[in-house]
């Protein structure tokens, strides 16, 4: 077991390596070159990688891939993908390609309003707190014009603060439930500053405050914070077509397709087991471009997730219908995201997404990235209801399979040429593998 150490944060880049090694390696150099091999020759740039986060020895390298042909609101955009899962972004670029000719994606953002909120112990009258609140809601607003100057420039700010009491789930506990626009920032620091100066000012203005006892005056701020919770930064996109565009398979006509696609759906819709699957396909798009383009895929995935569980049980992100032999597939997700801020100017990949997405705004990103996750939502069941997930899934497994065995270029090249017309499974390629290496 490694001794505990005091002051690791305070050493060196090799000196966190070598104690690694000493600790946790038996000094094997195998470890210690692992993490030197992926170092950037570029010392300033890894520099720049470094100071990312903390207690940084190495980098781990992500794919990152492009998906063409999505066509958006009538323009065309290459998709950039940062993802390590085999498929995804395969999936994707197939799903793009059949709607490109089929219309395209539409989308819209529906709102862009954000939330914070100071939650604090107070013990008197709801009635006598309120009136408080009521005195003081413009000195809150003002006492954070510092902070709101230039956000209020570029048409953000506070919108509203309200005082809500949860003192029915628990004793004296309220909150000042605070909404917010931030422009083009996934807003989380601006939002926080904004409510540490919240909390601030409601301390100091309780203790001048006639109407209250001492005991009320003693509030006791708990805590402040955003929440991921978004409901109201909300983005649709769709796809339609006739029904007879949809694709046709020996065994099912296109109208038989679009019957078993919707009940898939349906599916998913009312069984939370499916839910959770089906959700976790669209977040393989949505996370791949939030990861590429430089933003919080935590805050997107828990903000998601509580979404698709809004009416108490947790459901589908996307829906699907036939009307008047339309056929129609749609997805609704709050997509707090920034194309400013965080990482979005530092990582010189992440300015290269922006830049190959034609420099967006916060509202044309979120637009993008639904996109992301209706069309590969759309990829993984038009696959479940036809030849099932493995046939395609494992066909772009199978390099992985390969580079496992490590496969020479000559054998890869022969079973590759071998799966083209044989089932990908993982037995089938060690078989394969050893049939050749024994020849
Ligand atoms: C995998 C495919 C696309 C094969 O599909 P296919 O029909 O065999 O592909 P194809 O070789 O005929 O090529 C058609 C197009 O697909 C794309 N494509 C095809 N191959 C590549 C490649 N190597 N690199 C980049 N793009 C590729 C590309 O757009 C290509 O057009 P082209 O470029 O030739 O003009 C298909 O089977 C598919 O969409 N499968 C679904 C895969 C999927 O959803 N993967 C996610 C991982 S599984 C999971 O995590 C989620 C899940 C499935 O459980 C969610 C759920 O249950 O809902
Ligand atoms: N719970 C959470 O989600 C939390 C997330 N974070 C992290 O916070 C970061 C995101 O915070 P941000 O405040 O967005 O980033 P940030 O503070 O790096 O940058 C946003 C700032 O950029 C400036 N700005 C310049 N041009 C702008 C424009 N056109 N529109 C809007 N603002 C503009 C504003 O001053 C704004 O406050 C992410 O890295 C995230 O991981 C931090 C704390 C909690």
């Amino acid at each position: 077991m490694a001794p505990v150490i005091s002051g690791f944060s305070k050493l060196s880049k090799e000196d966190k390596i070598k104690w690694l090694a000493e600790h946790h390696f038996n000094n094997d150099v195998t470890a210690t070159d692992t993490l030197i091999t992926y170092w950037n020759s570029d010392e300033q740039l890894q520099r720049l990688h470094d100071e990312f986060t903390e207690n940084t020895i190495s980098n781990y390298y992500l794919p990152f891939s492009v998906a063409p042909n999505f066509l958006i609101n009538g323009e065309r955009y290459t998709l950039p993908m940062t993802i390590e899962e085999s498929s995804v972004v395969a999936a994707a670029s197939k799903a793009a390609k059949f709607w490109q000719i089929r219309g395209g994606f539409s989308a819209q953002v529906i709102s862009t309003t954000k939330v914070g909120q100071v939650h604090f112990s107070y013990m008197g009258s709801f009635e006598k707190l309120n009136q408080f609140f009521d005195t003081i809601k413009n000195t809150l607003i003002t006492s954070v014009s510092h902070i709101t100057k230039n956000m209020e420039k570029r048409g953000g700010g506070v919108r509203e603060i309200e005082l809500r009491s949860k003192t029915s789930e628990i004793d004296n506990y309220y909150q000042l439930h605070c909404t917010f626009e931030t422009a083009d920032a996934m807003g989380a620091n601006f939002i926080n500053s904004c409510l540490e100066q919240f909390a601030k000012t409601l301390i100091s203005e309780s203790q001048t405050y006639d109407g209250f006892t001492e005991t009320e005056r003693n509030i006791e701020i708990i805590m402040s914070i955003l929440s991921n919770y978004v409901p109201e930064c909300l983005v649709k996109a769709s796809v339609s077509c006739a029904v007879n565009e949809l694709p046709t398979k020996p065994e099912l006509s296109s109208k038989q397709y679009a019957t078993k696609f919707v009940r898939a759906v349906n599916i998913a819709e009312i069984e939370p087991y499916r839910a959770v699957t089906h959700n976790k396909g669209i977040m393989n798009g949505i996370d791949a471009v939030v990861l590429a383009t430089g933003n919080d895929f935590r805050a997107i995935e828990a903000g998601a997730h509580a979404y698709a569980s809004r009416n108490g049980k947790y459901s589908s992100l996307t829906h699907a219908e036939i009307k008047n032999d339309i056929f129609t597939f749609s997805i609704e997700i709050p997509l707090a995201l920034g194309t400013v801020g965080g990482l979005t100017n530092l990582h010189p990949l992440v300015k290269l997404a922006l830049q190959l997405l034609g420099k967006p705004n916060a509202k044309k990103l979120m637009e993008i990235t639904a996109v992301a996750g209706l069309a590969q939502n759309f990829a993984a069941i038009n696959s479940l209801i036809t030849t099932g997930i493995q046939q395609g899934h494992m066909k772009m497994h199978l390099m992985n399979i390969l580079n496992q065995f490590k496969a020479t270029d000559s054998e890869k090249e022969q079973l590759i040429k071998y799966f083209k017309t044989n089932t990908v499974t993982h037995s089938d390629v060690v078989t394969q593998i050893e049939k050749l290496r024994q020849e």
